[in-house]
């Protein structure tokens, strides 16, 4: 099982105020499954994959990626683990802005202890960004931006892919363009879990987990 997900729970408080963003979420993901995470706003969906990432520490549960744990581990442990097996791309961004496009690529791979020129230039034109690579992030549109994040949360070839929302503000073409990207990922036996509004992506995913005020929908 590359992605364990056991019983999460992560209450918010704002003075008096308590929400609670996840309730028991378990899930699995295996090689090769692309699975689409769908829900309305505010059901727990970026909640769960700041949980995974090891951003965000949930008040209860575990979180397991390639068997090691993500959950109650020290920031270099979590860090360790993100580098080696995990991509994410989240809606906060996982650009550095004083770095350009490509630098942006090489450092994540440098993260994995991976060099490789050729696999940056292909990322790039993967994601239509062929002609980015020199760009900074403020110099790109919202919809570049993402398939900038995409590139580099795709550097490093992780076993376990997170995203949020990943074909936002991208027009149709592109969309096909990333959901043909997922498609490979999961030839070549990687894992997604893919927080979606878009229909075509949810079309093509093995598996559609509903999140519904914090719990999955078939509970
Ligand atoms: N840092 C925070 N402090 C307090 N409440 C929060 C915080 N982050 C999220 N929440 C609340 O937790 C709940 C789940 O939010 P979350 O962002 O996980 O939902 P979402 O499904 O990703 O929504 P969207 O599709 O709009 O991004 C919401 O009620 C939200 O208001």
């Amino acid at each position: 099982m590359l992605l364990e997900v056991n019983e999460l729970y992560r209450f918010y408080h704002i003075e008096d105020e308590e929400t609670a963003a996840l309730r028991g979420v378990s899930l699995e993901v295996e090689a090769g499954e692309l699975v689409a995470l769908v829900g309305p706003s505010g059901s727990g969906k970026s909640t769960l994959l700041n949980c995974i990432a090891g951003l965000d520490e949930p008040d209860g549960g575990f979180v397991d990626i390639k068997g090691e744990r993500m959950t109650r581990r020290s920031e270099k442990a979590r860090a360790r683990l993100r580098a080696l097996h995990l991509g994410m791309m989240m809606q906060s961004g996982n650009l550095f802005f004083h770095l350009s496009v490509t630098e942006n690529i090489r450092l994540r791979m440098m993260l994995a202890d991976r060099r490789d020129e050729s696999r940056i230039r292909s990322l790039l034109s993967t994601v239509g960004l062929a002609h980015r690579g020199d760009n900074y992030p403020t110099q790109l549109s919202g919809g570049e931006t993402a398939r900038a994040g995409l590139a580099v949360a795709l550097a490093a070839e992780p076993s376990v892919l997170i995203a949020d929302e990943p074909t936002a503000e991208v027009d149709k073409h592109t969309e096909a363009m990333l959901v043909e990207l997922f498609e490979t990922r999961k030839a070549a036996g990687f894992a997604s879990l893919i927080a979606t509004h878009s229909e075509q992506l949810a079309r093509t995913a093995d598996r559609i987990i509903r999140l519904r005020d914090g719990r999955t929908d078939n509970d």
